[in-house]
């Protein structure tokens, strides 16, 4: 038996699409984030999901059509993301999975909130006053199920 990706675990693409308009409302409507996010466009919850859907082993479309990582990195240069900023757009992130509906088990909640937890404070650093270089060649990341592999009984 071959263990699903991540991405298929979670429902594919379009789970992930749900995630994100979820997420993009309640950021909307969340006095710290909304600021942050007042000139993002109507595409962005479905940037964001084509992103994780790479990320999480789905599809290479954010590295054919959105300039992978390098294109990802630079929309956070320069955007100053605080801590209280990011803690609270991972506490939303997570509120809407439930919302959204994707799976509740510990293995790939887990997976989840790892990377969410390494990109978010990626993204703090890249918003910052001295970025890394950003380089074409860096490929989106790929997440594995590492400690936590899902439990199929
Ligand atoms: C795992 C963490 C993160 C991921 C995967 C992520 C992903 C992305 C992606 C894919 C884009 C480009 C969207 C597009 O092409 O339209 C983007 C833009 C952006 N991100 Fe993030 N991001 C993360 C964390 C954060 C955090 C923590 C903040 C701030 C609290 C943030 C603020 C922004 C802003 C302000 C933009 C530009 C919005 C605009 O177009 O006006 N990001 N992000």
């Amino acid at each position: 038996m071959t263990t699903p990706s991540i991405h298929e675990w979670l429902g594919g693409t379009d789970a992930l699409l749900r995630l994100t308009e979820v997420f993009y409302a309640k950021v909307r409507q969340d006095p710290v984030l909304a600021p942050v996010f007042a000139d993002m466009g109507d595409d962005h919850p479905a940037h964001v999901a084509t992103w994780l859907a790479e990320v999480f082993g789905g599809p290479a479309e954010y590295t054919a059509h959105h300039g992978g990582h390098a294109g990802m990195a630079r929309h956070h240069l320069g955007r100053g993301i605080t801590e209280e900023q990011r803690r609270r757009w991972v506490g939303l992130l997570q509120d809407a999975a439930d919302e959204a509906g994707l799976p509740t088990d510990p293995e790939s909640r887990a997976v989840f909130a790892y990377y969410v937890e390494w990109g978010s404070r990626m993204a703090i650093i890249y918003s910052g006053a001295a970025p890394p270089p950003i380089d074409e060649s860096v490929e989106v990341p790929r997440w594995g199920w590492g400690q936590t592999p899902p439990w199929e009984g």
